[in-house]
Formats: structure tokens, C-alpha cells, sequence
């Protein structure tokens, strides 16, 4: 799986007055290097049509695309991958279906993402590092001293997630963090572009 700083994903809410394309177009712009489409409202139709623009605006940029929740729109568009939560199609199962596409997986403790290595997953989601209300079910913080633990333990690439800002940005890359996983303060912003590369720059800082 090619290596991402900034995995950004679709949050309609965020922005009501500016399309999906304008706003992803955007993040891409500004450095965001992989995109899942997540959505919580739309009809399986609606969100086939979302899929298949954002699957030919990530060709644009050569940005690995994934699907959340939904694996047939996934192959239906071609989608480089799926994003599985603990309550979805579990991963093996998932495996038979989607071959050798990127299969992320959210986990909350280091059982889950144990389970998730062992099991094949190519990344694992781990949060929600602070709170946030982008996800309505969403479980306790998980901590900042957490994700440490896990880039100690786990081997397979791990995306930070959950109220990740600006401003807390760099306590996730202290503790181990090489990538982030945000919605709101990405698509929510009034400067898209300008909050990308102002993550991808202190994403880059930390690598130094
Ligand atoms: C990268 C990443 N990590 C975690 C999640 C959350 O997935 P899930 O637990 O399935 O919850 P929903 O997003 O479906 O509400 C994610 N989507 N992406
Ligand atoms: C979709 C999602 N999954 C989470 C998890 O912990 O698995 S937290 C989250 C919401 C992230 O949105 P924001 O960047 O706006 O806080
Ligand atoms: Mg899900």
C-alpha cells in the first residue's frame, strides 16, 4: 500500500454551500494523499454517483480512493479499498470479496487492532484520539498515551483519528503518529487547501 500523510475523508455536513468535488478538489490540492468517502445520509444510489465522481477525482491526482462502509459501491467503482468498522462485514469475510484492495479497519483498543494485524488488515484506524462530533456512536477518547502504545506494538501502517485540528496535531505526531485521519477541520474549513498543506507541513516537520 503506498505510503499517505493525510487521509482525509467527506463530511457533507461541513460544508453545506460548497459541492463534494469542489471541497475534495481542494484537500487534493493541498496535499491530502488518500480519500475515503464516507456517508451516513444518502440512498446506496446517491452514494454509487458520489463514488464514481470521487473514484475519477483521485485518478486525477493518482490518490488512493476507499469506500466506507459500503464494499459492492466499492467494486462497483473501482475503489482502491474498503473501510471496515468492528460492527461491519469482518475482515476475512471481507477478504473473500475484495481480493487484494486495500482493507482499512477502526480500532479502539489494542485487542482490536492485534486481532486486526493478525487477520490481514492493511491499515487500522486508531481513535478516536479526542473527542469529536463527526460520528454520532462514537466511543470514549482513546488518548494520546494509547496511540503510543500502538506505534510501539503494531507493525502494519496506523492512521490517527478523531478531533484531530491544528492545534492538537502535534501532540498525535509526538506520540508516534506518521499520518492523520481528519474530517471537519479539513472539509469544514473556509481555506481547504490552506488547512491541507498546513497539516502536510507539519506532518513533513516531524520526519526531520
Ligand atoms: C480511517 C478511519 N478510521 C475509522 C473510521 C470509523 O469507521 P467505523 O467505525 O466503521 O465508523 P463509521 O465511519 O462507519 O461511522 C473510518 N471511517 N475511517
Ligand atoms: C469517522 C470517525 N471514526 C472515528 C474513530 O474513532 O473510529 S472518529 C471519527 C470522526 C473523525 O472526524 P473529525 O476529524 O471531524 O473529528
Ligand atoms: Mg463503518
Amino acid at each position: 500500500m503506498k505510503r499517505f500523510r493525510l487521509y482525509v475523508i467527506t463530511g457533507e455536513e461541513f460544508h453545506p454551500s460548497r459541492t463534494l468535488k469542489e471541497v475534495m478538489r481542494e484537500a487534493m490540492e493541498g496535499g491530502a494523499d488518500f480519500i475515503q468517502l464516507r456517508d451516513k445520509k444518502s440512498t446506496k444510489k446517491q452514494v454509487l454517483e458520489k463514488a464514481k465522481m470521487l473514484r475519477e477525482l483521485t485518478n486525477e491526482f493518482d490518490v488512493p480512493f476507499i469506500v466506507n462502509d459500503h464494499i459492492d459501491v466499492a467494486l462497483a467503482v473501482g475503489a482502491d479499498g474498503i473501510h471496515l468498522g468492528q460492527d461491519d462485514l469482518p475482515l476475512v469475510e471481507a477478504r473473500k470479496l475484495v481480493g487484494d484492495k486495500i482493507i482499512g479497519i477502526s480500532t479502539h483498543s489494542i485487542e482490536q487492532a492485534r486481532e486486526a494485524e493478525r487477520n490481514g488488515a492493511d491499515y487500522i484506524g486508531v481513535g478516536p484520539i479526542f473527542p469529536t462530533k463527526s460520528k454520532e456512536d462514537v466511543v470514549e477518547p482513546v488518548t494520546v498515551s494509547y496511540l503510543r502504545e500502538v506505534a510501539n506494538e503494531i507493525k502494519i501502517p496506523f492512521v490517527p483519528i478523531g478531533g484531530i485540528k491544528l492545534h492538537n496535531v502535534d501532540e498525535v505526531l509526538n506520540a508516534g503518529g506518521k499520518s492523520v485521519c481528519v474530517i471537519s477541520e479539513v472539509v469544514g474549513s473556509s481555506d481547504v487547501k490552506g488547512t491541507c498543506e498546513a497539516f502536510i507541513r507539519k506532518i513533513k516537520e516531524c520526519e526531520t
